[in-house]
């Protein structure tokens, strides 16, 4: 087959044809996909800006990496990895991973390949054995950790591997029983926190309520700095994730609810356990200060306008209002969205008569109930990257750490409403199941709070007074909540109603203070 039309050749994706089958295939594919976040930005073109051969080349595997230009002119970087085969999809593959026939009269396809089992043996097998790969601008490098050293040692190094839930921001695969594998959807060059975070609290701080670093993959563009595309951790054996865990507690109380007077369903592990697990990783984070990347830093008193401005622009852009409220909104959403704008904006102006008398840690960044696996009678704190959202850069500053504990009350908040909104309730059911579900999300926002301060009680990244405390734990769940606005229009549209009602509810009235100013 000529280079310029066998997708395996090491210069297709760069020929006029590559660049038609790019343009074609790829966009509706993105647009389809729960990890593609960039669904509110409107999709202008995508184009391969890299392509690394996987394993043998009758495998017909490779991981590309995608260019994408949004309508605004920003420009985004994507993974995916593919498959070249026939009309079915092969082992480890579904109907839904279909890219599409390279051309109508075609019958070979391109598949997403995430899910083939030669995928995970390939990637693995880049990693155990260090590998660099050469594509046409840059390199691929594979690196390995402590507990890929062990397993090899012991030779139990897992051979088989299998694609976890589809419906999550990255792609996620499990090796035998020991090993996960998190393969990054949006990629951005410079230091990753989730790498930085695993290896330090696993490594020099031992810190056991994280899993243990296992390797790492990365691309070295030509120009530029490397990309971290995955990371290798132990798989933790568990029971479920805390929002799991969560939702069915959740719905046992609405149940329950309807049928007569509520029985306290008992959680376990406890949620007051998951505030002392926080406030010990936030102990953590504040520790030692032999690396500067993690060193506390007092806050400034000229930072606390940096907050909100800070919190101001997140509102423009989660709202996609850049410049502000429209005069004229255009639709029945925009309009509820340009409503809330200006009432947002004069909370968030609470934060300015704060006194600056705290440090700034490093902090988990996108805490909530998901980022936590529950085992058997505790929880594991996972997936330290920060919110997609927001630039790898800002990932990594310093910042408060309430507002970590700000994220986990968010996420009470999605846990009540998700069996209400997501189930489509109307009428007086559904205001009979809101009002009981705010009955369960109050009661386990206090306990979950009640173990973070009985736990982190006079550490200096706290406000001592408690008036602070709420207002400042105020100002970062409305941030969140916004946050969630922007998140939910690119990535789960249907799900947008939870941050709104969430905020709606904030505004209203002194009752989030209350909950929050747990002393
Ligand atoms: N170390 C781990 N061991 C076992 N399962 C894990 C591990 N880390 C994550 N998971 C599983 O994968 C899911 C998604 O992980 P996460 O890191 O939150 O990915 P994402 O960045 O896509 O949200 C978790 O909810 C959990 O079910
Ligand atoms: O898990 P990620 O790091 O990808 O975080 C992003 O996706 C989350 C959803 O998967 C999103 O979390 C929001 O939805 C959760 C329920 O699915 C809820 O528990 C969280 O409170 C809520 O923020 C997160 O915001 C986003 O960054």
């Amino acid at each position: 087959m000529r280079s310029d039309s066998d997708p395996l050749a090491e210069r297709f994706w760069f020929s006029a044809e590559g660049r038609r089958l790019a343009g074609t295939l790829f966009p509706p594919f993105l647009l389809g996909r729960r990890w593609f976040s960039g669904k509110a930005r409107g999709l202008e073109e995508v184009w391969v800006a890299d392509a690394f051969l996987l394993g043998p080349r009758e495998a017909g595997l490779r991981l590309l990496l995608l260019q994408v230009r949004f309508a605004a002119g920003e420009t985004a970087l994507f993974s995916l990895p593919i498959r070249l085969a026939g009309n079915l999809p092969p082992t480890g593959l579904v109907e839904g991973d279909r890219i599409g026939p390279l051309s109508a009269s075609s019958p070979q396809c391109l598949w997403e390949a995430t899910g083939d089992p030669l995928f995970g043996g390939a990637l693995l097998d880049l990693l155990a054995e260090e590998k660099e790969l050469l594509g046409p601008q840059g390199i691929l490098r594979g690196r390995r950790g402590p507990l890929l050293d062990e397993l090899d040692a012991s030779g139990e190094l897992p051979k088989d591997s299998r694609l976890l839930g589809r419906e999550q921001s990255n792609s996620s695969l499990l090796f035998g029983n020991h090993l996960f594998f998190k393969l990054y959807r949006k990629i951005e060059g410079g230091p990753n926190p989730d790498a930085e975070i695993h290896e330090r609290l696993s490594g020099v701080l031992r810190f056991p309520h994280v899993p243990r670093y296992g390797g790492r993959l990365d691309y070295e563009p030509q120009n530029g700095p490397p990309i971290l595309l995955g990371l290798l951790t132990e798989a933790v054996p568990h029971r479920s994730d805390a929002w799991t865990l969560a939702l069915a507690a959740a719905t046992e109380w609405m149940q329950q609810a309807g049928e007569h007077r509520p029985e306290e369903p008992s959680s376990r592990p406890s949620w007051e356990l998951l505030g002392r697990r926080t406030a010990e990783f936030h102990l953590a984070m504040a520790g030692p200060p032999d690396d500067p990347a993690f060193r506390p830093e007092p806050l400034r008193g000229e930072e606390i306008p940096l907050f909100f401005e800070g919190a101001l622009g997140l509102l423009r852009r989660s709202f996609g209002m850049p410049d502000g409220p429209p005069e004229v909104p255009l639709g029945v959403e925009e309009e509820r969205l340009a409503k809330l704008f200006p009432r947002i904006e004069a909370r968030f102006r609470a934060i300015l008569r704060l006194p600056a008398n705290l440090l700034k840690i490093r902090i988990h960044g996108d805490y909530h109930l998901g980022q936590v696996l529950a085992t058997e009678d505790d929880f594991v704190l996972i997936d330290f990257e920060g919110e997609p959202e927001r630039s790898l850069a800002e990932r990594r500053h310093k910042t408060l750490a309430l507002r970590d504990v700000a994220g986990m009350v968010r996420s009470f908040h999605y846990a009540a409403l998700a069996p209400i909104f997501l189930q489509g309730d109307t009428g007086e059911e559904r205001s009979r199941r809101l009002a009981v579900a705010d009955d369960w999300r109050r009661r386990e926002t206090r306990r979950f709070l009640e173990g973070y301060f009985a736990a982190a009680g006079g550490a200096p990244f706290l406000p001592t007074a408690p008036a602070e405390r709420g207002t400042l734990l105020d100002f970062f769940v409305l941030e969140k909540a916004v946050y969630e606005v922007g998140y939910e229009r690119n990535n789960r549209p249907a799900w947008m109603q939870i941050p709104l009602r969430g905020i709606e509810e904030l505004l209203e009235g002194s009752r989030q203070s209350e909950e929050n100013g747990q002393s």
